[in-house]
Protein backbone atom coordinates (compact mmCIF):
# COMPACT_ATOMS: atom_id res chain seq x y z
CA UNK A 1 0.00 0.00 0.00
CA UNK A 2 1.16 3.49 -1.06
CA UNK A 3 1.50 5.69 1.77
CA UNK A 4 2.09 9.05 -0.47
CA UNK A 5 -1.28 8.36 -2.90
CA UNK A 6 -3.89 11.02 -4.20
CA UNK A 7 -7.30 10.91 -2.59
CA UNK A 8 -10.04 13.16 -3.69
CA UNK A 9 -7.84 14.77 -5.96
CA UNK A 10 -4.97 15.51 -3.62
CA UNK A 11 -1.98 14.28 -2.52
CA UNK A 12 -1.99 12.89 0.93
CA UNK A 13 1.19 11.28 3.06
CA UNK A 14 -0.35 8.58 5.11
CA UNK A 15 -3.73 10.24 6.95
CA UNK A 16 -2.70 13.80 5.95
CA UNK A 17 -2.89 16.43 3.35
CA UNK A 18 0.22 17.66 2.34
CA UNK A 19 -1.12 20.76 1.38
CA UNK A 20 -2.21 21.36 4.65
CA UNK A 21 1.18 20.36 6.05
CA UNK A 22 3.24 22.58 3.55
CA UNK A 23 0.87 25.53 4.61
CA UNK A 24 1.16 24.85 8.32
CA UNK A 25 5.22 23.82 8.30
CA UNK A 26 6.19 25.77 5.40
CA UNK A 27 8.12 25.19 2.35
CA UNK A 28 10.81 23.87 1.28
CA UNK A 29 9.79 20.91 3.05
CA UNK A 30 11.13 17.21 3.53
CA UNK A 31 7.74 14.32 4.75
CA UNK A 32 8.28 10.90 5.65
CA UNK A 33 6.08 7.87 6.17
CA UNK A 34 6.51 5.60 8.98
CA UNK A 35 4.09 3.20 8.08
CA UNK A 36 6.53 3.17 4.69
CA UNK A 37 10.01 2.89 6.37
CA UNK A 38 8.92 0.29 8.37
CA UNK A 39 7.06 -1.69 5.42
CA UNK A 40 10.41 -1.42 3.80
CA UNK A 41 12.14 -2.91 6.67
CA UNK A 42 10.38 -5.51 7.07
CA UNK A 43 10.00 -6.78 3.69
CA UNK A 44 13.95 -7.10 3.54
CA UNK A 45 14.04 -8.52 7.17
CA UNK A 46 11.42 -11.17 5.64
CA UNK A 47 12.96 -11.98 2.30
CA UNK A 48 16.00 -13.68 4.35
CA UNK A 49 13.80 -15.12 6.32
CA UNK A 50 15.11 -17.57 8.76
CA UNK A 51 18.57 -17.58 7.63
CA UNK A 52 20.95 -15.87 10.24
CA UNK A 53 20.92 -12.33 9.30
CA UNK A 54 21.60 -8.74 9.84
CA UNK A 55 19.93 -5.86 8.27
CA UNK A 56 22.08 -2.83 8.80
CA UNK A 57 20.28 0.21 7.28
CA UNK A 58 22.75 2.63 5.84
CA UNK A 59 22.82 5.88 7.87
CA UNK A 60 23.81 7.80 5.49
CA UNK A 61 20.67 8.06 3.32
CA UNK A 62 18.89 9.60 5.69
CA UNK A 63 20.32 10.04 9.29
CA UNK A 64 17.42 12.16 11.24
CA UNK A 65 17.15 10.48 14.25
CA UNK A 66 13.70 9.92 13.89
CA UNK A 67 14.17 7.80 11.20
CA UNK A 68 17.19 5.92 12.93
CA UNK A 69 14.96 5.52 15.65
CA UNK A 70 11.70 3.93 13.64
CA UNK A 71 14.40 1.51 12.70
CA UNK A 72 16.08 0.61 15.89
CA UNK A 73 12.51 -0.26 17.32
CA UNK A 74 12.22 -2.78 14.85
CA UNK A 75 15.70 -4.31 15.99
CA UNK A 76 17.39 -2.75 12.90
CA UNK A 77 21.35 -3.02 13.04
CA UNK A 78 23.22 -0.09 11.22
CA UNK A 79 25.73 0.54 8.66
CA UNK A 80 28.00 4.11 9.34
CA UNK A 81 30.41 5.63 7.25
CA UNK A 82 31.72 8.20 10.34
CA UNK A 83 31.91 8.99 14.07
CA UNK A 84 29.15 11.61 13.42
CA UNK A 85 26.54 8.73 12.10
CA UNK A 86 27.71 6.60 14.96
CA UNK A 87 27.06 8.81 17.22
CA UNK A 88 23.49 9.67 15.93
CA UNK A 89 22.59 6.02 15.96
CA UNK A 90 23.41 5.99 19.88
CA UNK A 91 21.46 8.83 20.24
CA UNK A 92 19.06 7.16 18.66
CA UNK A 93 18.78 4.03 20.43
CA UNK A 94 20.83 1.99 18.47
CA UNK A 95 22.50 -0.59 19.58
CA UNK A 96 25.85 -0.60 18.84
CA UNK A 97 26.34 -4.37 18.58
CA UNK A 98 24.67 -4.44 15.47
CA UNK A 99 26.67 -1.31 14.00
CA UNK A 100 28.90 -2.44 11.34
CA UNK A 101 31.78 0.53 10.44
CA UNK A 102 32.18 1.22 6.22
CA UNK A 103 34.42 4.08 4.75
CA UNK A 104 38.18 4.27 3.45
CA UNK A 105 39.11 6.92 5.73
CA UNK A 106 38.28 5.93 9.27
CA UNK A 107 40.79 8.28 11.92
CA UNK A 108 42.05 6.81 14.90
CA UNK A 109 39.36 9.32 16.81
CA UNK A 110 36.68 7.32 15.07
CA UNK A 111 38.51 3.67 15.20
CA UNK A 112 38.69 4.32 19.27
CA UNK A 113 34.90 5.66 19.87
CA UNK A 114 33.64 2.21 17.90
CA UNK A 115 36.07 0.16 19.66
CA UNK A 116 34.99 1.47 23.07
CA UNK A 117 31.53 0.96 21.84
CA UNK A 118 31.84 -2.56 20.82
CA UNK A 119 30.39 -2.72 17.26
CA UNK A 120 29.49 -5.10 15.88
CA UNK A 121 32.13 -5.08 12.56
CA UNK A 122 34.37 -2.93 11.08
CA UNK A 123 34.91 -3.13 7.62
CA UNK A 124 38.31 -2.35 6.67
CA UNK A 125 39.24 -0.88 3.31
CA UNK A 126 42.91 -1.08 3.09
CA UNK A 127 45.87 -2.55 4.66
CA UNK A 128 46.93 0.40 6.21
CA UNK A 129 43.65 1.12 7.70
CA UNK A 130 43.99 -2.75 9.40
CA UNK A 131 47.52 -1.71 10.56
CA UNK A 132 46.16 1.46 12.27
CA UNK A 133 42.82 -0.17 13.13
CA UNK A 134 46.15 -3.12 15.28
CA UNK A 135 47.45 -0.40 16.66
CA UNK A 136 44.62 1.40 17.99
CA UNK A 137 42.81 -1.68 19.37
CA UNK A 138 46.18 -2.92 21.14
CA UNK A 139 46.39 0.40 23.08
CA UNK A 140 43.12 0.37 24.23
CA UNK A 141 43.22 -2.97 25.24
CA UNK A 142 40.58 -4.71 22.77
CA UNK A 143 40.27 -6.96 19.75
CA UNK A 144 38.62 -5.41 16.88
CA UNK A 145 35.93 -7.18 14.94
CA UNK A 146 36.87 -6.97 11.17
CA UNK A 147 35.26 -7.88 8.37
CA UNK A 148 37.52 -6.94 4.57
CA UNK A 149 36.10 -5.31 2.27
CA UNK A 150 37.02 -6.72 -1.19
CA UNK A 151 36.82 -4.71 -4.17
CA UNK A 152 35.55 -7.66 -6.79
CA UNK A 153 35.59 -5.67 -10.32
CA UNK A 154 32.47 -5.59 -10.96
CA UNK A 155 30.64 -3.15 -13.12
CA UNK A 156 27.15 -2.40 -11.31
CA UNK A 157 25.70 -0.77 -14.24
CA UNK A 158 24.83 2.53 -12.65
CA UNK A 159 25.99 6.16 -13.09
CA UNK A 160 29.66 6.32 -12.22
CA UNK A 161 29.74 8.41 -9.76
CA UNK A 162 27.73 5.99 -7.30
CA UNK A 163 29.74 2.76 -9.00
CA UNK A 164 32.14 1.51 -6.63
CA UNK A 165 32.94 -2.14 -6.81
CA UNK A 166 35.13 -1.38 -10.31
CA UNK A 167 39.04 -1.91 -10.28
CA UNK A 168 39.34 1.95 -10.92
CA UNK A 169 37.21 3.27 -7.97
CA UNK A 170 38.32 4.46 -4.38
CA UNK A 171 36.68 1.53 -2.73
CA UNK A 172 37.58 -2.14 -0.73
CA UNK A 173 40.63 -4.02 -1.48
CA UNK A 174 41.79 -5.38 -4.82
CA UNK A 175 41.04 -9.20 -5.28
CA UNK A 176 44.41 -10.07 -5.95
CA UNK A 177 45.48 -9.00 -2.65
CA UNK A 178 42.50 -10.02 -0.67
CA UNK A 179 44.32 -13.71 0.59
CA UNK A 180 47.71 -12.34 1.85
CA UNK A 181 45.82 -9.11 3.67
CA UNK A 182 43.53 -12.38 5.65
CA UNK A 183 46.20 -14.16 6.30
CA UNK A 184 48.32 -10.79 7.52
CA UNK A 185 44.66 -9.80 9.73
CA UNK A 186 44.22 -13.22 11.12
CA UNK A 187 47.88 -13.40 12.75
CA UNK A 188 47.72 -9.70 13.89
CA UNK A 189 46.95 -9.77 18.19
CA UNK A 190 44.41 -7.44 18.45
CA UNK A 191 42.28 -8.11 15.20
CA UNK A 192 39.66 -11.04 15.07
CA UNK A 193 38.64 -11.44 11.07
CA UNK A 194 34.75 -11.92 10.98
CA UNK A 195 33.80 -11.59 7.80
CA UNK A 196 34.36 -10.42 4.01
CA UNK A 197 32.40 -7.44 2.50
CA UNK A 198 32.16 -5.80 -0.68
CA UNK A 199 29.85 -2.85 -1.87
CA UNK A 200 29.52 -2.62 -5.82
CA UNK A 201 27.42 0.79 -6.03
CA UNK A 202 24.11 2.21 -5.63
CA UNK A 203 21.15 2.16 -7.37
CA UNK A 204 21.13 -1.13 -8.98
CA UNK A 205 18.35 -1.89 -10.97
CA UNK A 206 19.72 -5.42 -12.41
CA UNK A 207 20.11 -8.57 -10.44
CA UNK A 208 23.08 -9.41 -12.07
CA UNK A 209 25.52 -7.63 -11.39
CA UNK A 210 25.16 -8.39 -7.06
CA UNK A 211 25.50 -12.78 -8.33
CA UNK A 212 28.98 -11.55 -9.88
CA UNK A 213 30.36 -10.07 -7.04
CA UNK A 214 28.69 -12.63 -5.25
CA UNK A 215 30.37 -15.69 -7.08
CA UNK A 216 33.89 -14.07 -6.92
CA UNK A 217 33.44 -13.31 -3.22
CA UNK A 218 32.25 -16.69 -2.11
CA UNK A 219 35.11 -17.92 -4.18
CA UNK A 220 37.16 -16.22 -2.55
CA UNK A 221 35.80 -17.55 1.33
CA UNK A 222 36.18 -21.09 0.11
CA UNK A 223 39.98 -20.44 -0.51
CA UNK A 224 40.29 -18.86 2.67
CA UNK A 225 38.53 -21.91 4.45
CA UNK A 226 40.79 -23.89 2.58
CA UNK A 227 43.79 -22.32 4.14
CA UNK A 228 41.89 -22.23 7.88
CA UNK A 229 40.80 -18.64 7.89
CA UNK A 230 37.29 -19.34 9.36
CA UNK A 231 34.76 -16.52 8.03
CA UNK A 232 31.35 -16.32 9.72
CA UNK A 233 29.76 -13.51 7.97
CA UNK A 234 29.16 -12.28 4.19
CA UNK A 235 28.83 -8.83 4.14
CA UNK A 236 26.99 -7.84 0.73
CA UNK A 237 26.43 -4.24 1.07
CA UNK A 238 23.19 -2.00 -0.20
CA UNK A 239 22.55 -0.84 -3.58
CA UNK A 240 19.39 -2.59 -4.56
CA UNK A 241 17.95 -0.04 -6.46
CA UNK A 242 14.20 1.79 -6.41
CA UNK A 243 11.94 2.81 -8.95
CA UNK A 244 12.06 6.57 -9.84
CA UNK A 245 10.84 6.57 -13.07
CA UNK A 246 10.26 3.40 -14.68
CA UNK A 247 12.92 1.44 -13.55
CA UNK A 248 11.83 -2.45 -12.19
CA UNK A 249 14.37 -3.50 -9.89
CA UNK A 250 14.27 -6.65 -8.54
CA UNK A 251 12.12 -6.50 -5.14
CA UNK A 252 13.93 -7.94 -1.64
CA UNK A 253 12.43 -10.90 -1.64
CA UNK A 254 13.82 -11.65 -5.05
CA UNK A 255 17.42 -10.17 -4.43
CA UNK A 256 17.60 -12.14 -1.48
CA UNK A 257 15.98 -15.49 -2.33
CA UNK A 258 18.99 -15.06 -5.59
CA UNK A 259 21.50 -14.40 -2.68
CA UNK A 260 20.70 -17.74 -0.47
CA UNK A 261 20.16 -19.58 -3.40
CA UNK A 262 23.91 -18.80 -4.48
CA UNK A 263 25.13 -18.89 -0.53
CA UNK A 264 23.83 -22.66 -0.83
CA UNK A 265 24.73 -25.19 2.10
CA UNK A 266 27.36 -22.62 3.41
CA UNK A 267 26.83 -21.49 7.25
CA UNK A 268 27.82 -18.11 6.80
CA UNK A 269 25.75 -15.45 8.12
CA UNK A 270 24.29 -12.56 5.84
CA UNK A 271 24.54 -9.26 6.67
CA UNK A 272 22.88 -6.23 3.69
CA UNK A 273 23.16 -2.39 4.29
CA UNK A 274 20.22 -1.10 2.61
CA UNK A 275 19.47 2.42 2.33
CA UNK A 276 17.89 3.95 -0.75
CA UNK A 277 15.74 1.03 -0.92
CA UNK A 278 14.21 1.36 2.91
CA UNK A 279 13.99 5.37 2.86
CA UNK A 280 13.61 6.69 -1.11
CA UNK A 281 10.34 5.89 -1.45
CA UNK A 282 9.53 7.12 2.17
CA UNK A 283 10.10 10.57 1.61
CA UNK A 284 9.13 13.54 -0.30
CA UNK A 285 9.82 16.98 -0.91
CA UNK A 286 7.69 19.99 -0.63
CA UNK A 287 8.12 23.40 -2.84
CA UNK A 288 6.06 26.00 -3.40
CA UNK A 289 6.25 28.18 -6.79
CA UNK A 290 7.26 31.48 -6.43
CA UNK A 291 6.81 32.81 -9.90
CA UNK A 292 6.36 31.40 -13.60
CA UNK A 293 8.52 32.43 -16.35
CA UNK A 294 9.25 32.51 -19.79
CA UNK A 295 12.92 33.35 -21.93
CA UNK A 296 11.66 32.83 -25.28
CA UNK A 297 10.26 29.80 -25.69
CA UNK A 298 11.43 28.10 -22.52
CA UNK A 299 8.97 27.85 -19.25
CA UNK A 300 10.15 28.05 -15.44
CA UNK A 301 9.14 27.94 -12.88
CA UNK A 302 10.79 29.19 -9.74
CA UNK A 303 10.12 27.40 -6.74
CA UNK A 304 11.31 27.66 -3.08
CA UNK A 305 13.02 24.85 -2.79
CA UNK A 306 16.50 23.67 -4.62
CA UNK A 307 20.10 22.26 -5.01
CA UNK A 308 20.96 23.33 -1.71
CA UNK A 309 18.24 21.16 -0.63
CA UNK A 310 17.66 18.62 -3.15
CA UNK A 311 21.22 17.76 -4.49
CA UNK A 312 20.59 14.33 -6.73
CA UNK A 313 19.14 15.86 -10.72
CA UNK A 314 22.06 18.79 -10.05
CA UNK A 315 24.82 16.00 -9.21
CA UNK A 316 23.90 13.62 -11.22
CA UNK A 317 21.34 14.73 -13.50
CA UNK A 318 19.30 12.57 -11.36
CA UNK A 319 15.70 12.19 -12.29
CA UNK A 320 12.55 12.61 -9.44
CA UNK A 321 8.85 12.70 -10.42
CA UNK A 322 7.45 15.87 -9.69
CA UNK A 323 3.74 16.56 -9.19
CA UNK A 324 1.47 19.15 -8.33
CA UNK A 325 0.23 18.34 -4.67
CA UNK A 326 -3.37 19.43 -6.05
CA UNK A 327 -3.62 18.77 -9.75
CA UNK A 328 -5.29 21.63 -11.93
CA UNK A 329 -7.74 20.99 -15.38
CA UNK A 330 -6.21 21.89 -18.48
CA UNK A 331 -3.31 22.95 -20.44
CA UNK A 332 0.03 21.77 -19.56
CA UNK A 333 3.82 23.91 -20.62
CA UNK A 334 6.77 21.89 -19.77
CA UNK A 335 8.70 23.39 -17.22
CA UNK A 336 11.71 23.27 -15.75
CA UNK A 337 11.52 22.89 -12.32
CA UNK A 338 14.44 25.63 -10.78
CA UNK A 339 15.42 27.31 -7.59
CA UNK A 340 16.66 30.34 -6.32
CA UNK A 341 20.37 29.40 -6.09
CA UNK A 342 22.72 31.14 -8.58
CA UNK A 343 23.72 28.48 -10.55
CA UNK A 344 22.60 27.35 -13.87
CA UNK A 345 22.43 23.49 -12.70
CA UNK A 346 20.12 24.36 -9.83
CA UNK A 347 17.32 22.66 -11.20
CA UNK A 348 15.12 19.92 -9.37
CA UNK A 349 13.85 18.59 -12.52
CA UNK A 350 13.69 19.53 -16.74
CA UNK A 351 10.61 19.52 -19.48
CA UNK A 352 8.29 18.70 -16.80
CA UNK A 353 4.35 19.02 -18.11
CA UNK A 354 2.44 21.06 -15.71
CA UNK A 355 -0.32 23.09 -15.10
CA UNK A 356 0.81 25.38 -12.32
CA UNK A 357 0.52 28.84 -11.05
CA UNK A 358 2.25 31.01 -8.16
CA UNK A 359 1.64 29.24 -4.59
CA UNK A 360 1.00 26.23 -6.06
CA UNK A 361 3.03 23.32 -3.94
CA UNK A 362 5.14 20.63 -5.86
CA UNK A 363 6.35 17.34 -4.51
CA UNK A 364 9.63 15.81 -5.19
CA UNK A 365 8.63 12.21 -5.36
CA UNK A 366 11.24 9.37 -4.38
CA UNK A 367 13.36 12.13 -1.74
CA UNK A 368 13.72 9.68 1.53
CA UNK A 369 17.05 8.72 0.52
CA UNK A 370 20.57 11.43 -0.01
CA UNK A 371 18.03 14.25 -0.05
CA UNK A 372 18.04 15.53 3.08
CA UNK A 373 21.68 14.66 4.04
CA UNK A 374 22.75 15.77 1.06
CA UNK A 375 21.51 19.67 1.59
CA UNK A 376 23.72 22.48 2.53
CA UNK A 377 23.75 25.95 3.33
CA UNK A 378 24.94 27.17 0.07
CA UNK A 379 23.62 30.75 -0.80
CA UNK A 380 23.17 31.24 3.12
CA UNK A 381 19.86 28.88 2.77
CA UNK A 382 18.57 27.79 6.19
CA UNK A 383 18.05 23.47 5.42
CA UNK A 384 14.56 22.62 5.24
CA UNK A 385 12.22 21.62 7.87
CA UNK A 386 11.41 17.44 8.39
CA UNK A 387 8.01 16.08 9.33
CA UNK A 388 7.30 12.08 10.12
CA UNK A 389 3.68 11.19 9.24
CA UNK A 390 2.52 8.59 11.63
CA UNK A 391 -1.22 7.53 10.71
CA UNK A 392 -3.12 10.83 11.65
CA UNK A 393 -0.49 12.26 13.65
CA UNK A 394 2.46 14.52 12.42
CA UNK A 395 5.45 15.00 14.27
CA UNK A 396 8.26 17.87 13.31
CA UNK A 397 11.58 15.58 13.68
CA UNK A 398 13.51 18.44 12.59
CA UNK A 399 13.05 22.41 12.57
CA UNK A 400 14.26 24.75 9.92
CA UNK A 401 17.38 26.32 10.26
CA UNK A 402 16.64 29.76 12.06
CA UNK A 403 19.43 32.37 10.17
CA UNK A 404 21.70 33.09 13.37
CA UNK A 405 22.06 29.50 13.36
CA UNK A 406 23.43 29.92 9.94
CA UNK A 407 26.78 31.70 11.33
CA UNK A 408 26.70 30.33 14.55
CA UNK A 409 30.14 29.55 15.64
CA UNK A 410 31.79 32.35 13.29
CA UNK A 411 33.34 35.11 14.19
CA UNK A 412 34.11 38.48 12.91
CA UNK A 413 37.96 39.69 13.46
CA UNK A 414 38.54 41.77 16.76
C1 LIG B 1 29.43 0.69 1.99
C2 LIG B 1 28.05 1.10 1.65
N1 LIG B 1 27.03 0.39 2.17
C3 LIG B 1 25.74 0.73 1.90
C4 LIG B 1 25.42 1.77 1.07
C5 LIG B 1 24.00 2.06 0.83
O1 LIG B 1 23.68 2.00 -0.51
P1 LIG B 1 22.19 2.06 -1.00
O2 LIG B 1 21.60 3.31 -0.47
O3 LIG B 1 22.34 2.11 -2.48
O4 LIG B 1 21.50 0.85 -0.52
C6 LIG B 1 26.46 2.53 0.48
C7 LIG B 1 26.17 3.61 -0.48
O5 LIG B 1 26.30 3.39 -1.67
C8 LIG B 1 27.79 2.19 0.79
O6 LIG B 1 28.80 2.91 0.29
N1 LIG C 1 24.17 9.92 -2.83
C1 LIG C 1 23.94 8.98 -3.90
C2 LIG C 1 24.23 7.60 -3.50
C3 LIG C 1 25.59 7.42 -2.96
C4 LIG C 1 25.63 6.21 -2.17
C5 LIG C 1 26.68 6.24 -1.16
N2 LIG C 1 27.81 5.38 -1.44
C6 LIG C 1 22.59 9.16 -4.50
O1 LIG C 1 21.88 10.03 -4.16
O2 LIG C 1 22.20 8.48 -5.38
Amino acid sequence: MDHFLYKANELYAEDCKVAELARTYGTPLYLYSRATLERHWHAFDRAVGAHPHLICYAVKANSNLAVLNVLARLGSGFDIVSGGELARVIEAGGDPAKVVFSGVGKTVVEMEMALNLNIHCFNVESEAELEQLQRVAQRLGKVAPVSLRINPDVDAGTHPYISTGLKDNKFGIAMEEAETLFARAHELSHIQVKGVDCHIGSQLTEIQPFLDAMDRMLALIDRLSAKGIVIEHFDVGGGLGVTYDDETPPQPDVYAAALLERLGDRKLALIFEPGRAIAANAGIFITEVLYLKQNGNKHFALVDGAMNDLLRPALYSAWQNIIAVIPREGETYNYDIVGPVCETGDFLGKDRALNIAAGDFLAVRSAGAYGFTMSSNYNTRPRSAELMVDGEQVHLIRARETLPQLWQGEKCLP
